[in-house]
């Protein structure tokens, strides 16, 4: 599938503070495409470089063949950036905020079927400020689609939305994507990279984590692990287990949660040496670790991909 983004050891500082370190990656046609990681990883500054609101300091950029910083008029009609919803005027009503952006972009229309889509038809003539929030982040991504651009950029499209509102979102985000457009989307909530994005690049201190389909990095190693109780089970001894990468302990429930590359040889392990020691183990189970899980194991351990 054809790249129409591609990013080449990109990096950008703000004085000592290295936000971005030697980034690559690249989006393919029609795919959504989440950036991931915690407060401060990096991902406003990577998003805002490639939708060429900010300038890098060193590395390529290229947007559907185009550099954001040279090219930005002639990108801005084929891509689609979401505004914060601070940035819209609260006394502005939705159909003018509407009319506004269509004329920035030249279009005689105001997304009338985006409007259908997103449920705002009726919410013409309401005041920006009295939306709620979820018709606010759906006002703004009517905003950034009313041009049919061929990729879309969206920083935390679901931030402050219900559960039930995130999921419209969602539905909304992939019907697009559907339809061909290309998203590239920030999120720190796993799950939303999990459910939405084709793939996900996980971002540390503006470092490259991970990079995969969110089903193939939880496949990775470390993301399964044993889950059981035990009263008796030394630590140490547990630490010691061929096969273990990690153990995590709450000694006031009598947890234990084993992160391990073989489940079944670990466990093998583990009922082996209770029997022999009459150790206890109750509530046993395997689980397949979230990205939630893998998100923790990248942060704690600091390994790369
Ligand atoms: N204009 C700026 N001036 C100085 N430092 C900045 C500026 N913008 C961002 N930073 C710093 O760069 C780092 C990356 O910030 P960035 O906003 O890109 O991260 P983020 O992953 O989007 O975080 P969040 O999820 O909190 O929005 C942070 O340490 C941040 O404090």
């Amino acid at each position: 599938m054809e790249n129409v983004i591609i990013v080449q050891s990109l990096n950008k500082s703000y004085g000592t503070k290295k936000a971005v370190n030697n980034l690559s990656f690249s989006v393919k046609k029609g795919e959504i495409f989440g950036i991931i990681g915690p407060n401060g990883a990096g991902k406003t500054t990577t998003i805002e470089i490639m939708e060429g609101l900010r300038k890098k300091d060193s590395g390529e950029v290229s947007i559907l063949g185009m550099n954001p910083e040279k090219d930005r008029k002639v990108l801005n009609h084929r891509i689609g950036v979401q505004f914060q919803a601070t940035s819209i005027q609260k006394k502005m009503k939705v159909k003018e905020a509407l009319k506004l952006f269509a004329a920035i972009y030249n279009k005689s229309n105001t997304g009338d079927e985006m409007l259908k889509l997103l449920g705002l038809e009726e919410k013409m003539d309401t005041y920006f400020d009295d939306l709620s929030g979820g018709q606010k982040q759906r006002l703004t991504l009517a905003l950034a689609t009313l041009h049919e651009p061929e990729i879309i950029f969206l920083d935390e499209p679901s931030m402050g939305l219900d559960p039930h509102a995130r999921r419209e979102m969602w539905n909304i985000i992939r019907s697009l994507r559907d339809n061909g457009t290309t998203i590239v989307v920030t999120t720190h909530y796993m799950e939303e990279a999990e459910k939405l994005c084709d793939r996900v690049a996980m971002i540390y201190n503006g470092e490259l984590r991970a990079l995969d389909e969110p089903s193939r990095l939880v496949e990775d190693i470390s993301a399964h692990f044993i889950s059981f109780r035990s009263p008796d089970f030394p630590l140490a001894q547990l630490h010691q287990m061929a096969g273990v990468i990690k153990v995590e302990h709450d000694e006031e429930l009598d947890a234990f949660k084993l992160y391990t590359e073989d489940l079944q040889s670990c466990s093998y392990l583990l009922f082996k040496i209770a029997q022999e020691e009459n150790y206890h183990i109750s509530d046993y189970k395997f689980e397949r670790g979230t990205l939630d899980d893998l998100f923790v194991h990248y942060l704690q351990g600091g390994e790369s991909a």
